[in-house]
């Protein structure tokens, strides 16, 4: 078991993030986390990644209370909104920040960056301002720079968002691939669509911030579908 949840609740101040969730998720799994707005998906991923604490219940990262250096280092995360993770004056020392920040040495940070520019297809943008591109090209710098932290699980809060149709299939393909070479992709999105043929599992929240279900993809329901359908 890579990440458990046992009853894990979230209180911010005046507001319920999550109630008393559990459920689990293996290294190497791909999984949807899917739920209405509001139902507590980036409330979860943050718990996940070390930005939040639970408030009550117990929350372990391969079979440990977590550190937050080293959620840094094996998970990464990318926001939902990528310009507010883009802050370096050009893609490639965007690409370089994270590996450096972890103290790796210059030359393996370059051979990094080369071969995550060779695999998003970011050469012609190597040089830009990340600030100034468009949301597409913002999403594939923001996963490149946690591509190059090379990262055991990827988390990505709603990917598709904003998106066009033909970044949509790039993120789609990329996702696959690193999935078939055994990252563990976690992410939220809204399209069951686009994400089923993606995910071996479902973890669906519910508008009271409970877990709803959380089943295999070949196990879903008629009515389980048609649930995430209306989402
Ligand atoms: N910083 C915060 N302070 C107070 N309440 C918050 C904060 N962030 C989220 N919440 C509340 O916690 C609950 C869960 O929010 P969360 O953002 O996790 O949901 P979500 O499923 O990611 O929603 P969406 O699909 O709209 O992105 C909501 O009721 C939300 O209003």
């Amino acid at each position: 078991m890579m990440f458990e949840f046992d009853c894990v609740s979230y209180q911010y101040a005046d507001t319920v993030g999550l109630d008393e969730v559990s459920f689990t998720i293996d290294a190497g799994d791909a999984v949807a986390i899917m739920g209405p707005n509001g139902s507590g998906k980036s409330t979860l991923f943050k718990l996940m990644c070390g930005l939040l604490k639970p408030t009550a219940g117990t929350y372990t990262y391969q079979h440990a209370t977590p550190d937050f250096d080293q959620l840094r280092q094996t998970v990464g995360f990318v926001f939902q909104n990528s310009d507010v993770q883009l802050f370096n004056e050009t893609v490639t020392d965007e690409l370089a920040f994270g590996p450096l920040q972890l103290g790796l040495p210059e030359a393996t940070v370059q051979q990094r960056v080369a071969d995550v520019i060779d695999l998003l297809g970011l050469a012609s943008l190597a040089n830009r301002v990340p600030y100034q591109l468009s949301g597409g090209e913002q999403k594939l710098v923001a996963l490149g720079s946690v591509l190059t932290m090379n990262p055991q699980t990827i988390i990505l809060d709603e990917p598709f968002n904003g998106l066009a149709i033909s970044y949509q299939n790039r993120l789609i393909d990329l996702l696959n691939t690193l999935h078939a070479h055994g990252k563990t992709i976690i992410m939220s999105s809204h399209d069951f669509a686009k994400t089923v043929p993606m995910v071996d599992r479902i973890v669906t929240l519910n508008e009271n911030h409970q877990l709803d279900f959380a089943t295999e993809t070949s196990a879903l329901t008629v009515a389980q579908e048609e649930l995430l359908n209306r989402l």
